[in-house]
């Protein structure tokens, strides 16, 4: 697994960003806050997410309190942002299109 091209960047990582993610700070990462209605809510959606991160053996970082999930993702085994992350990052997006 390599971290993503310049171009991929462009297309796959462009509608990304346009969709709320973020690129983290000194780390070539992304970070999506989400804010649902409640907890069990929020929990649904780390539920959702965490059966698709263990089949696809890629996974979150990520922090809840009550109602907000905030999800960073980046490849660990190449140090920085790949097409996996792309893949998780869309999922997130679809499961959690219940949050504001
Ligand atoms: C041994 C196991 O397959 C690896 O450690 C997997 C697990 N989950 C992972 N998750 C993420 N985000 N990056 C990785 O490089 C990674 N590697």
């Amino acid at each position: 697994m390599s971290t993503l091209t310049i171009a991929q960047r462009q297309t796959l990582l462009q509608p990304l960003l346009n969709a709320g993610w973020a690129l983290v700070a000194n780390r070539d990462a992304i970070q999506k806050k989400y804010v649902f209605g409640d907890f069990n809510e929020a929990f649904g959606f780390m539920t959702r997410v965490a059966l698709k991160a263990d089949k696809m053996d890629h996974h979150p970082e990520w922090f809840n309190v009550y109602n907000r999930v905030e999800v960073t993702l980046s490849t660990h085994d190449c140090n920085g942002l790949s097409e996996k992350d792309v893949t998780l990052a869309t999922f997130c997006d679809t499961a959690g299109s219940k949050a504001t």
